[in-house]
């Protein structure tokens, strides 16, 4: 049997930080999001108090926050949540691809876990639907990779 060196984090990250940046858009969808993600984090033994929440206009927005929050380096992980949900213009392809492009490049730039609960459907159903109803909680699923990609990091670093 070969002995693999494995890195693997869990959902623990003791006194991690953390920032959940909201999109006010679509803001009754966008509130359950953001309510899955504390609730996410809360039962995973994150207090108040590593929690910071910031709120901008819309999707667009949420990679510039977030960008200015990586830079500070005073947070170990970044959730992103938002709505955005297709109308009947090309709006929705730019509004969509800007956020989540620009969410991965601040990742990567700053080499910070930043999850994406953003939502990209076609309905407002299929926002219900994902906001805490029967297809789960995109916000505390993205909550809980940033716990786990926070805690990966710190083992790979050890
Ligand atoms: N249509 C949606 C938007 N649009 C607003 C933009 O995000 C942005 O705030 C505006 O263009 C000003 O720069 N935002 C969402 O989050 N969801 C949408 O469905
Ligand atoms: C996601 C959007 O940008 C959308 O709300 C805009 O709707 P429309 O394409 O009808 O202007």
């Amino acid at each position: 049997m070969h002995s693999i060196k494995t890195y693997s984090g869990d959902f623990r990250a003791p006194d991690a930080r953390f920032a959940i940046v909201a999109g006010r858009f679509n803001s009754f969808i966008v509130e359950s999001l953001i309510g899955g993600a504390v609730d996410a984090l809360t039962r995973h033994g994150v207090a108040a108090d590593q929690l910071t929440l910031v709120h901008v206009p819309g999707a667009f927005e949420i990679p510039l926050a977030v960008q200015r929050l990586a830079a500070s380096e005073r947070y170990d992980g970044i959730i992103a949540v938002g709505a955005v949900i297709r109308g009947s213009t090309p709006h929705f392809d730019y509004v969509a691809g800007e956020c989540v492009g620009g969410l991965s490049k601040v990742a990567l730039d700053q080499g910070l876990p930043v999850g994406f609960g953003v939502l990209t459907v076609d309905t407002i159903e299929q926002a219900i639907e994902r906001a805490g109803t029967k297809a789960g909680n995109k916000g505390a699923e993205a909550a809980l990779s940033v716990l786990e990609m926070v805690s990966l990091l710190r083992v790979m670093q050890a």
